[in-house]
């Protein structure tokens, strides 16, 4: 693993995870899933082996089938594994999920469309019993570190979709999830939403220290975001490689250009074919 690499860090900013002391977010071991289809058994994943620091921002990656969805879902307490262990914070994923450990973005923003922006990010702390006044200042904040101040009155379907997958994105942070789960949240935007997001998140991550695992198709998403990178294959659901990223904490979308993007990238690409044969 990497050197914990702090610089350019402005002063009283916390250094981002230090891989050597950072205690596991998630422990998977020979983790398998086997669903029963009508005709034969799927091994969606089989015998995953993971660990994912906290403060990490994990991708996964793989062609479609090859068990990114299903690794989430597993973490997430929204899949049972048929075999093998996985622990959240040292505790079993439903345990994890009762004490609130997921904040979850989709694909699909999923917001309610006869709710406001605001009435949106503050339902699941209403859901969890926090006092109203509460809920909206909360709300409210996780808004504007979203870049959505001033729209907190505005429907979701008066929104781009770019704005609209914000919305989702505070509304996973609002209750503070201890870790962050996203399943392709970009992939229905267009590059140059996509782009704007991919550096939001990148600097809310660096702000915020949170463990993200990040599912994705994406090559260039996957290494600009990442510390580590997950590479699945499918027939059955496997990782193929962990890729430490050699990329400084700090990013910013010109780094895209350099030799070190081209070269991790290209260990990603190699991996991926690797995978298919
Ligand atoms: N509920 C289910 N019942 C039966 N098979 C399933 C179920 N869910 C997923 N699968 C199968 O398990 C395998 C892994 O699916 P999964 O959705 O995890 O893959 P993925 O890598 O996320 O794919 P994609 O990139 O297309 O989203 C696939 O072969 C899929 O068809």
């Amino acid at each position: 693993m990497n050197a914990p690499q702090t610089a350019g860090f402005s002063s009283g900013k916390a250094p981002v995870f230090d891989p050597a002391s950072a205690r596991p977010a998630v422990v998977a071991r020979r983790a398998s899933v086997i669903y029963q289809a009508a005709d034969q058994p799927v091994h969606a994943l089989s015998e995953v082996d993971l660990t994912i620091r906290q403060g990490e921002f994990v991708s996964l990656i793989g062609p479609s089938g090859c068990g990114k969805t299903t690794l989430l879902r597993v973490i997430a307490d929204l899949e049972p594994i048929s075999s093998g262990e996985v622990l959240v914070n040292e505790m079993s994923p439903s345990e994890a999920r009762e004490r609130r450990a997921y904040g979850y973005v989709f694909q699909a923003p999923a917001l309610f469309p006869w709710r406001t922006v605001l009435a949106n990010v503050m339902l699941p702390l209403q859901i969890m019993g926090r006092e109203l006044s509460q809920c909206e200042a909360i709300a409210r904040e996780q808004l504007a570190r979203v870049g959505l101040a001033g729209f907190e009155k505005k429907y979701p379907w008066q929104l781009s979709g770019g704005m609209q997958q914000r919305v989702s994105i505070a509304r996973a942070l609002g209750f503070e999830p201890k870790i962050l789960m996203m399943d392709e949240p970009f992939g229905a935007l267009d590059e140059i939403t996509r782009d704007k997001l991919n550096e939001q998140l990148q600097q809310l991550w660096l702000r915020e220290q949170r463990t993200v695992v990040f599912v994705t198709h994406s090559i260039a998403e996957a290494v600009y975001l990442s510390t580590r990178i997950v590479v699945m294959s499918p027939r059955p659901g496997r990782i193929v490689k962990v890729i430490d990223s050699p990329l400084p904490f700090e990013r910013d979308l010109s780094m895209r250009d350099t030799p070190e993007f081209a070269r991790l990238a290209q260990e990603v690409r190699e991996a991926l074919a690797e995978g298919h044969h």
